[in-house]
């Protein structure tokens, strides 16, 4: 268990409060034109890993009392239990181990008495086997012929990681083998998927922890329906559909044989899974040697965050400048802007990742929070999001704290593209940060023929206030390593916070009633009498409904 701080009751909580008083009002820029050295004070560099954390509204002093506030919510002691398998999971008495899944370093981690390494690596043993004859093209379809597509169906956290992290390892797809990818219960998403495979060359990936995932459950009966129309027989199932669970039940249940079911276990939260056998598609997709790099990246920063000092920790660095902006500017929002286009499912990725362990209003006490806890995540690639919502995020009223995220090596160079490309990343913060002045503004009218009075009209709309925090994360290449290594800093720096905002961030509780009700209204959706058992809103969307599928 962790144990229960107000972290508004902490003398670093007070101190920040006033040094916040003391700061807030200066200009990112005057910091910049005191100190040469901003960049090198604020840097740290992982591998191949750099966080620029300079154009940020900080001071050595905001970062001494933030790590103040570390120290004093016990983060270190919160770390040393998730590691060695704590129960730190309450609400669902479970332990927290994604970092056990990715452990290729010898050692024990023990659930209950029990060492979980030798389940970890004869899993990961089976998905070795079963993605060699994957791609050596042993492994046919009902007709002999090689698979050559591979279908997941799962959502949420069963979907989210495997869908971003192939996208963003697209250049290491091995060949012959394309990915696709079934989430939504809306039947276009299956029927597109389905007209572009074929049932002799498909295997399909039922990737769902309960098992029991109403949208997921749906979608796989749909497959199978349409495979057993091609293969006529329910024999050949076996050979196209396999289960990634921790409910062997349900998968029996399903139809899908045993030996064809990956486990993992209650101590994987679905949104941590992807580097269990959930990850099943990801290593179809690029290869099991691919696979076990993107371990061994995030295992790096395992021990990064576990040893590195708090102001060399990259996770710890990027969660408390993250509650600085969340507490003491009360910035609503956190945008995650990749500057790579393989990385475009990042953002909706740590949307789940971030927002799901750390929405809550429940402290660890049972009692409701009086502070802000996690922020709203949202993000696009660069450059396209400049072309569509920067507009708010450089003159808009509201303050958002922005990761920009490249590489400095392109995937597929070509002409000058990654020099622009990294060219807007940087001029972009450069510009959040200096911002222009109103001077500035009007020396640039100098030759415009345009006469004093046009120009004061004009000027106060080409101001720019600048002083907006960025975080710019510069990496060599998006390699399996370095992409791991990545996923996993933002998965201990949403740790970090839940640990300060003394919130629990491994459970979910919040997505349940939704799925209780969908469940009451699916049956009154059909039938012609009008439905009146629910608030007049529901009742009148359900009867519109009806009427409108009739009509
Ligand atoms: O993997 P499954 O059991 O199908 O769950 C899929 C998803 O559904 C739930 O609604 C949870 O909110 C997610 O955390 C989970 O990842």
């Amino acid at each position: 268990m962790l144990p229960t701080i107000n972290p508004t009751k902490t003398k670093a909580w007070k101190k920040l409060t006033d040094h916040f008083q003391a700061t807030h009002q200066t200009h990112m820029k005057e910091w910049f034109d005191q100190d040469p050295d901003r960049f090198d004070k604020f840097k740290v560099q992982f591998e191949d890993i750099l966080l620029d954390y300079s154009k940020n509204r900080i001071t050595e002093e905001t970062i001494d009392l933030l790590a103040e506030l570390a120290d004093e919510v016990r983060l270190d002691e919160a770390k040393q239990k998730m590691f060695a398998g704590a129960a730190i999971n309450a609400t669902e008495n479970r332990s927290v181990l994604h970092v056990a899944l990715r452990k290729h370093s010898p050692g024990t981690i023990e659930v209950n008495g029990k060492d979980v390494m030798p389940d970890v690596h004869r899993v990961l043993g089976r998905i070795k086997d079963f993605t060699t004859k994957l791609h050596d093209g042993t492994l046919k379809g009902y007709t002999g012929k090689a698979i050559q597509h591979v279908v997941n169906i799962g959502i949420g956290g069963s979907d989210l990681g495997p869908f971003m992290v192939t996208e963003c390892l697209t250049p290491y797809q091995v060949d012959g083998i394309q990915s696709h990818f079934v989430s939504n219960v809306d039947s276009s998403h299956i029927v597109n998927v389905l007209k572009k495979v074929d049932p002799e060359t498909t295997l399909f990936i039922i990737s769902s922890k309960t098992f029991t995932t109403q949208e997921t459950m749906t979608n796989a009966l749909s497959a199978k329906k349409w495979f057993l129309k091609a293969a006529g027989d329910e024999k050949f199932v076996k050979d196209h559909f396999i289960a990634i669970s921790t409910n062997k039940e349900a998968v029996a249940d399903f139809g899908i044989d045993l030996n064809n079911m990956f486990e993992f276990w209650d101590w994987v939260g679905g949104r941590y899974s992807l580097w269990s056998a959930i990850g099943m598609s990801i290593a179809c997709a690029i290869g099991y040697d691919n696979f076990v790099a993107l371990h061994k990246g995030a295992e790096a920063m395992d021990q990064h965050f576990l040893n590195a000092p708090t102001k060399e920790n990259l996770p710890t660095l990027l969660a408390l400048i993250g509650i600085w902006y969340n507490n003491f500017y009360k910035a609503e929002t956190q945008a995650i802007l990749p500057y790579d286009q393989y990385m475009h499912a990042f953002a909706p990725y740590l949307q789940q990742g971030d927002m799901e362990s750390n929405g809550k209003y429940v402290a660890r006490d049972g009692e409701k929070v009086t502070y802000e806890t996690g922020p709203i995540i949202w993000g696009e690639p660069g450059t396209n999001g400049q072309h569509a919502f920067y507009q708010l995020i450089h003159q808009g009223t509201k303050l958002i704290p922005c990761d920009f995220l490249a590489a400095a090596q392109s995937q597929n160079p070509l002409d000058d593209h990654h020099e622009k490309l990294i060219a807007n990343f940087f001029a972009q913060t450069e510009a959040l940060m200096k911002g222009k002045t109103y001077d500035e503004v009007v020396a640039e009218f100098a030759n415009s023929g345009l006469s004093d009075e046009e120009i004061a009209k004009l000027a106060p709309f080409k101001v720019f206030e600048g002083n907006r925090p960025t975080n710019s994360i510069l990496f060599k290449k998006l390699t399996p390593y370095t992409l791991g290594a990545l996923i996993a800093m933002y998965e201990h720096k949403i740790f970090v916070q839940g640990v300060v905002w003394n919130i629990y961030s491994f459970d979910q509780w919040g997505v349940e009633l939704g799925k209780q009700l969908a469940k009451q209204i699916l049956p009154k959706l059909s039938g012609d009498e009008d439905v009146t058992d629910h608030d007049a809103s529901t009742n009148g969307l359900i009867n519109a409904y009806k009427a409108f599928k009739k009509s």
